[in-house]
Order: C-alpha cells, then sequence, then structure tokens
C-alpha cells in the first residue's frame, strides 16, 4: 500500500524545498515536485514538454490531462510506500481527477494534505529574490507571472480546503519560518501518520 501526501503552497511558499529536504533524510520516502517533472520535460525538447513549456513559461497551469497523467505515473513508478507530491492539485478539476483515481486504485491511499501557508507579500519576495539570485533562473520568476501563479493559486485554494478538511486530512502549516522549523513539523507529522 502507497501512502500519499500532497503539499500544495502559494508560489514560493517553500513547498518543494521543505519536501525534498524531508526526503532527503528518508531513504523510504520518494518525492515528486510537480513543477520540477515538468520543467524537466521541457528540458528533455520533446514535443510533449513545449505543449507544457507553452504553459509554464506564461504562469499558466499545465491541462489537467497531462497534469493527472504526470502524478498517476509519478505515483505508480514511485520506489518507495511513502510518496509526497508537492504542487497538486491546483484545481476542483485536478483535485477531483485525483479522487476519482484513488477511488479506484487500491494499492494507493491519501494520508494527508499539506498547506504550506505564507502570505502574498513574503511570497512575493522570496520568488523575486529567487530571480535575482542568479543560481536560481526561472523564466517565471518574474512580477507578472508571479502574479498570474499566485491568482492560479489563490483561486481554487478554499475549495480545495473545503474538500480535504471535509475529509479530515487537511493540515496547515505556517511556512514563514525557518526552514528547519517547518521541515521538522511536517516531517514530524508525516511520520506519525506511516
Ligand atoms: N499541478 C499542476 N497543474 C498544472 N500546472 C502545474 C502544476 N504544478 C506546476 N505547474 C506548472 O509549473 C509551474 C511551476 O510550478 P512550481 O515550480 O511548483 O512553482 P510555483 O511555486 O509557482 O507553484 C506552475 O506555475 C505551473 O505553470
Amino acid at each position: 500500500m502507497k501512502k500519499l501526501f500532497l503539499i500544495i503552497g502559494a508560489p514560493g511558499s517553500g513547498k518543494t524545498t521543505d519536501a525534498e529536504l524531508i526526503a532527503q533524510k528518508h531513504s523510504y520516502i520518494t518525492h515528486y515536485s510537480t513543477g520540477d517533472m515538468f520543467r524537466a520535460e521541457i528540458a528533455s525538447g520533446s514535443e510533449r514538454g513545449a505543449i507544457i513549456d507553452s504553459f509554464v513559461s506564461k504562469g499558466n497551469l499545465v491541462p489537467i490531462e497531462i497534469a493527472i497523467e504526470t502524478i498517476i505515473i509519478a505515483i505508480k513508478n514511485a520506489p518507495n510506500d511513502v510518496v509526497i507530491i508537492d504542487g497538486y492539485p491546483r484545481s476542483d478539476e485536478q483535485m477531483n481527477a485525483l479522487d476519482k483515481y484513488l477511488e479506484q486504485e487500491v494499492e494507493v491511499s491519501l494520508i494527508n494534505v499539506i498547506e504550506v501557508t505564507v502570505s502574498k507579500e513574503v511570497a512575493c519576495q522570496r520568488v523575486l529574490g529567487r530571480a535575482a539570485d542568479a543560481k536560481i533562473v526561472r523564466s517565471d520568476d518574474n512580477v507578472e507571472i508571479f502574479n498570474n501563479r499566485m491568482k492560479l493559486y489563490t483561486d481554487p485554494l478554499k475549495s480545495i480546503q473545503a474538500f480535504y478538511t471535509s475529509k479530515n486530512i487537511l493540515t496547515k502549516v505556517n511556512g514563514e519560518r525557518t526552514i528547519e522549523v517547518i521541515v521538522n513539523e511536517i516531517d514530524e507529522l508525516i511520520q506519525s501518520k506511516i
């Protein structure tokens, strides 16, 4: 039985950083970042990557068919029984598509959805600060695209919160603290549920 954890959060919330550090601490945890998976596909030069890039480069959501296929393949291919995916779901459509998949997939159970919360101001500072840091160059880290990514994150958020709260599997984590404190809190939550 694979135990799935989802981490959602605004652009710049640190969701990918937090998940990566937790997976590095435990060999039995596999982490996938939807953003990183899409950037890898883009970098591969594939036709699918070109389609994905036409959305990512504008900060728009990649089409549902590609998004759900990407995470189902990731879950199926995960070499470990504990899987963390950050960056999914980002819409009611994605949330419902995953729920439909999980209903018929007896080998995978969604254990918890962790929402890393940060204010828009903190998120913006981090993303634009990241853009100024030459080591991390991302074409979608500019004010206009950030605002679009932020809107696309916040628009479905209340509906996503309500859905997973109704299942009693939503946990909010304050993302405006040190990475170490946040990672330890999320790690303890995951450890308590596996
Ligand atoms: N679940 C998803 N559905 C559709 N598009 C996605 C998804 N996850 C990531 N993307 C695309 O990849 C881009 C980068 O995602 P990510 O690295 O997680 O950055 P962010 O911190 O802005 O969410 C997003 O702006 C979006 O274009």
